[in-house]
């Protein structure tokens, strides 16, 4: 608490100023105006009158926790998600202790509202929902000023940036600036899922124009309305905006990659992750959440690991990814590479990825998983030959597992591995009810945006959330307090049985593969003070001397939602108890 001075900021996110209240060089009215200051209604007596905002405020007060009781009320009352992401997004904008506080308390509920699925809606909405401006817009014709534009950011420690130019955002494809709407939902999971502080936080839109004519055409569009730029010109944005993020925060400021077309994704994480404190969240996050469903999967089938057969129908960011950190996990339990390689299956556009295929397209990072094997289109065709024992989906096609497909999986398996990881819900490639209806309820479910849960028979099945949210905002956390500046794939494996180990025998009886979605802050700072721990032992993290006790180093970190007091703590105020209290 600020007993004396508190740090003062502005609404695009505070500046630092140091504020001595009671004699303040920020005036009362300022902090009731800043959002990271503000407590609304909860400013005692003392405080009104102290900072001269007293009649400013109707005279009742209203602690926090009435407050959240306010905040409630009025997020049931709105009728659509829509209308609550925008709701929430204003008391971000007002208050944000008042914000953290309602998120972290209800975080399953809030979660499909400031993420996915709804922030994806938002986007596609974002002129409509666009109320104030947060984060920082680089466009490509500030090509030699992104440093300035870094300098205009008006707090100097930035620990972490989440980074997208828009051009694969969910499964919603090119949604140009747009797009802003992710890196700064992402951001919000990492305080209120990891409780990293939001003034280390700064979204980042790196706008280079869209190839979205519709959104070109919105009358109402933010960004740039020019088609992409691409090639040389895109390519030296980026590294002048990596070397310029060096420069303006350090070289332990965490850059993470989001929602980038494939063809960037993989090219820029190759370029630049053991160059930069980065990581790409659609490749390696959502790769460790995955491959963790799929350890806690097996633990159900009772299938072990070297002998599941798995097929990807879609070969990009998120499959990929999965599969190269799944082939380290079946290495991981005695496989040799080849014999890894052999268990996994990639299906694309053109059909089946086998070597020679007449139709072509088997280029970058599908090449090592190109099988000897006779060209097959259809997915149903793949699923009866190939026999796997899991399919995954992440391709952003919705129903690509159709009936047939379902239905054939629970013929090959006594309990099928289905994972529809495509966001939002309406790209799943079936919905949970579909997927434990085909296979009489055996099939073990886990889907990338959330599914209710389904009562089949008499049982209900809790599917499993295969969102990169369970490993990205613990990953910051760890990065951020231990100062990992090579974030290995190593972090990600042991992010990945981290999270599976934290599934228990109670989750996999209720048919869960992860903790449930209201544990996920606990599951978050686990998952941090494991990885701490990993990169000490790994020679990894550059914070010294190294922590006796993790839990409390971290804990150090974290963010706090109580308000603080603007009341010096040598002045004597009298109790007031005749304040009006609701
Ligand atoms: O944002 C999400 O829900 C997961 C993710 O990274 C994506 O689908 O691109
Ligand atoms: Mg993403």
């Amino acid at each position: 608490m600020a007993e004396n001075g508190v740090k003062g900021s502005d609404s695009a996110g505070s500046t630092n100023k140091d504020v001595q209240v009671g004699r303040p060089k920020v005036r009362g009215v300022d902090i009731m105006r800043d959002p990271i200051l503000n407590k609304a209604m909860a400013f005692t007596l003392q405080e009104r009158q102290l900072l001269g905002i007293h009649g400013l405020l109707p005279p009742a007060l209203l602690d926090q926790d009435q407050q959240v009781y306010q905040v409630m009320q009025n997020f049931y009352r709105w009728s659509n998600d829509l209308d609550r992401y925008i709701f929430m997004m204003g008391l971000q904008d007002r208050c944000e202790k008042l914000f953290y506080r309602v998120v972290t308390e209800n975080i399953d509920l809030m979660m499909p509202v400031i993420y996915t699925p709804t922030v994806g809606l938002a986007c596609q909405k974002f002129g409509m929902v666009f109320r104030k401006p947060r984060g920082l817009y680089i466009t490509i014709h500030d090509l030699g000023h992104v440093y300035d534009i870094l300098c205009n950011w008006p707090v100097d420690e930035v620990k972490a940036i989440v980074v997208t130019d828009g051009e694969r955002i969910l499964g919603l494809g090119d949604l140009g600036a747009y797009g802003m709407g992710i890196p700064i939902g992402k951001l919000s999971l990492y305080t209120a899922c990891a409780g990293v502080q939001p003034h280390h936080c700064l979204p980042i839109m790196i706008d280079v124009g869209t190839n979205n004519e519709a959104i070109r055409n919105d009358p109402v569009y933010i960004g740039l309305r020019q088609k992409r730029v691409t090639g040389e010109q895109y390519d030296q944005l980026i590294e002048e905006f990596m070397k310029a993020v060096v420069k303006r925060f350090g070289k332990n400021c965490l850059i993470q990659f989001e929602d980038f077309g494939n063809h960037n994704a993989f090219r820029l994480l190759e370029r630049y992750r053991h160059k930069y404190c980065t990581f790409n969240d659609d490749i390696q996050g959502t790769a460790a959440v995955a491959v963790a469903g799929i350890l806690a999967s097996i633990k159900i089938t009772k299938v072990p690991l070297k002998d599941n057969v798995f097929v990807f129908q879609g070969a990009g960011e998120a499959s990929i990814g999965i599969a190269k950190l799944l082939i380290k996990a079946i290495m991981k339990s005695g496989r040799s590479e080849k014999d890894a390689f052999k268990q996994i299956w990639m299906v694309d556009s053109k059909g089946l990825i086998v070597k020679d295929r007449p139709k072509g397209g088997v280029t970058g990072e599908k090449v090592e998983f190109a099988k000897e094997h006779k060209p097959i289109d259809s997915l149903e065709d793949i699923i009866s030959q190939i026999k796997p024992t899991a399919i995954i989906g992440a391709a952003a096609i919705p129903g690509a597992f159709n009936e047939k497909i379902l239905k054939t999986m629970g013929q090959l398996n006594k309990q099928p591995i289905i994972f529809a990881l495509s966001n939002p819900t309406s790209k799943a490639e079936c919905t949970a009810e579909q997927a434990y209806t085909a296979t009489e309820g055996r099939a073990v479910f886990a889907s990338g945006s959330p599914f209710k849960e389904v009562t089949y028979n008499g049982k209900t099945f809790h599917p499993g959330q295969g969102n990169n949210a369970y490993i990205f905002p613990g990953v910051a956390l760890a990065v951020i307090a231990a100062d990992i500046r090579d974030i290995t794939e190593d972090i990600f494996l042991a992010s990945a049985e981290s999270l599976s180990e934290m599934v228990t025998q109670d989750h996999l009886n209720q048919g869960r593969v992860y903790p449930p979605l209201q544990d996920i802050r606990t599951v978050s700072l686990r998952l941090a003070r494991e990885l701490v721990v990993f990169a000490y032992d790994q020679g990894l993290a550059h914070k010294y001397p190294r922590p006796k006790d993790v839990s409390k180093f971290l804990q150090e970190f974290v963010y706090e939602t109580d308000y603080d007091s603007y009341v010096p703590a040598l002045y004597d105020w009298p109790e007031y108890t005749s304040q009006p209290k609701l």
